[in-house]
């Protein structure tokens, strides 16, 4: 409004350090990829069959009024926040308090807070097809729609580009991640206060283990969009390292990553990366950490199987992936999702081996 001016701070409230190492990321230009580029669509299917994350800029998007709803969200008391928590059954949409899902098999806990909202429920308002929200998100629904549309036509545009090289037919992705069908697609504000804010929650170290923020794990959907409000805390462990390592937060860029069902479609030729959320390095920790997801997930009872029937060269790649290839046919997205979700929270623990039963594409227990 005219003449009003926000109380909030404008994030960040100090810079990441230089001095802080990090990881590097191909660059990815949205536009590029859009207009057909060869050079930039090259740089895609290179970033998503290495590491699987990637800077991407020129996309768009703007984060700034679901952060400014997140902020409204998680202003309201816990108590009332809690009428639309998540539950244990494997459904992601609602809320998730700090301390709700495991980070480790020794059963630490998590210290972030979520707001998730389905695009099932966001493009379809009034229609409430998957829940409702507290009452900012329910207030400013409209603004959730225009997000999710821009943000899950990036990705789409992303997927359409990547058809080619992985020698599918054109439309294959959009037919698996369509709009009016139930799906996990979700758009998620995280909050990770700070010490001696309102919230903070201390890392556990059950088992002489120090826990994380939010514990390492890989995507279960296709793509993800990360932005960020300059705050680091995200950290990658590279193939064959052992040594977590930070991503910088790069202004006007977000950072994208493959998930699972996009590594199991593509037969394992792109790589859904594990990663994790730990604490900013100083001089960032004394503020709010606030990050903003979206994530794109095929359609709940889309099929979640290599697309070998549909390109040779996925079928030769799944023959020879050492997790993929003993997928069973049969499962769906939404099945994957559900056990993934599940599995993480921490009321479904029963052991260590939990822990096991909730991970991706990226274990391998013969091999652990
Ligand atoms: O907040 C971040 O930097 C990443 C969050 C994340 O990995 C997730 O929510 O899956
Ligand atoms: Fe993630």
């Amino acid at each position: 409004m005219p003449g009003l001016k926000s109380n909030r701070p404008t994030y960040p409230i100090v810079p990441f350090s230089d001095d802080t190492p990090t990881h590097p990321l191909l660059v990815v230009d949205f536009e590029e990829v859009k207009a057909g580029k060869q050079e930039a669509i090259d740089t895609l299917f290179k970033a998503c069959s290495n590491l699987g994350f990637f800077y991407l800029k020129n996309h768009g998007v703007d984060p700034e009024p679901i952060f400014a709803i997140g902020e409204d969200t998680f202003d309201l008391p816990e108590e009332e926040l809690m009428k639309f928590e998540q539950g244990d059954g494997g459904m992601s949409a609602g809320f998730k308090k700090a301390g709700s899902t495991n980070v480790d098999k020794e059963g630490n806990t998590d210290t972030a807070y979520f707001i998730n909202v389905a695009k099932d429920d966001a493009l379809h308002f009034p229609t409430v097809r998957q829940r409702t929200y507290p009452q900012p998100c329910m207030d400013n629904m409209e603004t959730y729609t225009r997000f999710t549309r821009t943000a899950d036509e990036v990705l789409q545009t992303l997927m359409d580009a990547l058809e080619g090289p992985l020698g599918l037919p054109s439309g294959t992705f959009r037919k698996l991640h369509p709009d009016d069908q139930l799906s996990g697609s979700e758009t998620r504000v995280i909050r990770k206060p700070a010490e001696g804010e309102q919230g903070f929650v201390v890392e556990g170290k059950k088992g002489g283990v120090q826990g994380a923020s939010i514990g390492a794990h890989t995507d279960f959907g296709s793509f993800s969009m990360l932005h960020g409000r300059g705050t680091g805390g995200l950290q990658v462990l590279p193939p064959g390292t052992t040594e977590w390592q930070y991503i910088k937060p790069l202004k006007g860029h977000a950072v994208c990553n493959v998930g699972d069902t996009l590594a199991v479609y593509s037969g394992g030729i792109f790589n859904s990366n594990i990663h994790r959320v730990v604490p900013p390095p100083p001089p960032q920790d004394v503020h709010t950490r606030w990050s903003l997801v979206y994530f794109i997930r095929p359609a709940f009872n889309a099929a979640l199987f290599p697309l070998s029937d549909l390109s040779p060269k996925i079928a030769e790649a799944a023959s020879q992936h050492p997790t993929i290839s003993k997928m069973e046919k049969g499962v769906t997205a939404g099945q994957w999702f559900k056990r993934r979700v599940a599995g993480q929270r921490a009321a479904n623990r029963k052991g260590p081996e939990s822990w096991g039963q909730s991970r991706g594409t990226e274990h391998n227990p013969e091999a652990a």
